[in-house]
């Protein structure tokens, strides 16, 4: 198992954010988690990340506890990407990326192997070496997000968490955001946890989604399993029509106006 969470509760002061957490996540497995504003989604990612520190519970990577990596060992095998990407700096694309390489840094602070031609192909698949000497704060919110990937690609982590990734991006950005993690997934077997708040690409991408409801894992299965009217009714308060998606079979959500429910 990649990763294996037990009774994984979070409390801030006398606020109960999560509670009792089961997860087993597979090698090579593309997990979604799902669920309304304030349910509890980015505490799980920290904790799953080892960011943060459950209240009770654990966290197991590989076999042992997340709390016992190094933070430099860790960011060998996590790699996180957060919903508001890299912020624009001064620093140019091609700088960004070589950053990203610090978990393999000696202490002369130099790699082992040159990085220069694994920086060079992610570029290259995420379109990004025309711009590569542009600097940060002169990219759109969309090439940064590219570069952001970048960036956790050049650290060839085994698994791979993000944080509502796509939430700024246009549709074509969003659906290519997603086609280049899946791409990435296919090639390297890594393992992908993602927030997501768009229902109808995390059910065509994820293999499994987890349903977090006021701190509680309300479900969890396949999309179809979990993608359900009455369901997403009861946890989402609207009323939607679920359809199969005409080219594919998975279901989407479609949404009708004033179908809100209290
Ligand atoms: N550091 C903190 N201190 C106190 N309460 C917190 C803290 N972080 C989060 N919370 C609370 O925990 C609950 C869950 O927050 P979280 O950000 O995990 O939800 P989310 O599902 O990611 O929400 P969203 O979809 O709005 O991003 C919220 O009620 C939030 O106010």
């Amino acid at each position: 198992m990649m990763l294996v969470a037990q009774g994984l509760s979070k409390a801030y002061g006398r606020t109960q954010v999560l509670s009792e957490v089961e997860l087993r996540v597979g090698k090579g497995e593309w997990w979604g988690i799902i669920g309304p504003n304030g349910s509890g989604k980015s505490t799980l990612m920290q904790l799953l990340s080892g960011v943060e520190r459950p209240s009770k519970g654990s966290v197991r990577l590989l076999d042992r506890e997340i709390g016992s990596y190094s933070r430099k060992a860790l960011a060998r095998i996590v790699a996180v990407l957060q919903q508001e990407g890299l912020d624009p700096t001064d620093f140019t694309v091609r700088e960004v990326l070589e950053m990203g390489r610090y978990p393999f840094l000696n202490w002369l602070g130099r790699e082992e192997q040159d990085a220069a031609p694994l920086i060079d192909s992610i570029m290259e698949k995420l379109e990004l070496r025309d711009i590569q000497e542009r600097r940060l704060t002169e990219l759109s919110g969309g090439q940064r997000q590219r570069v952001a990937l970048g960036k956790v690609m050049v650290q060839e982590p085994s698994l791979l968490m993000l944080d509502e990734p796509t939430t700024y991006l246009d549709i074509h950005y969003q659906l290519q955001f997603m086609e280049m993690v899946d791409a990435w997934r296919q090639a390297s077997e890594i393992t992908v946890i993602s927030v997501l708040h768009d229902l109808n690409l995390a059910a065509q991408f994820c293999d499994k989604l987890l349903v977090l409801h006021e701190g509680r894992v309300a479900g969890m299965g396949s999309p179809e399993e979990v993608l359900t009217e009455a369901y997403i009714s009861r946890i989402f308060r609207v009323m939607p029509s679920v359809v199969k998606h005409p080219e594919n079979g998975a279901p989407q959500v479609l949404l009708t106006a004033n179908r809100t429910r209290k």
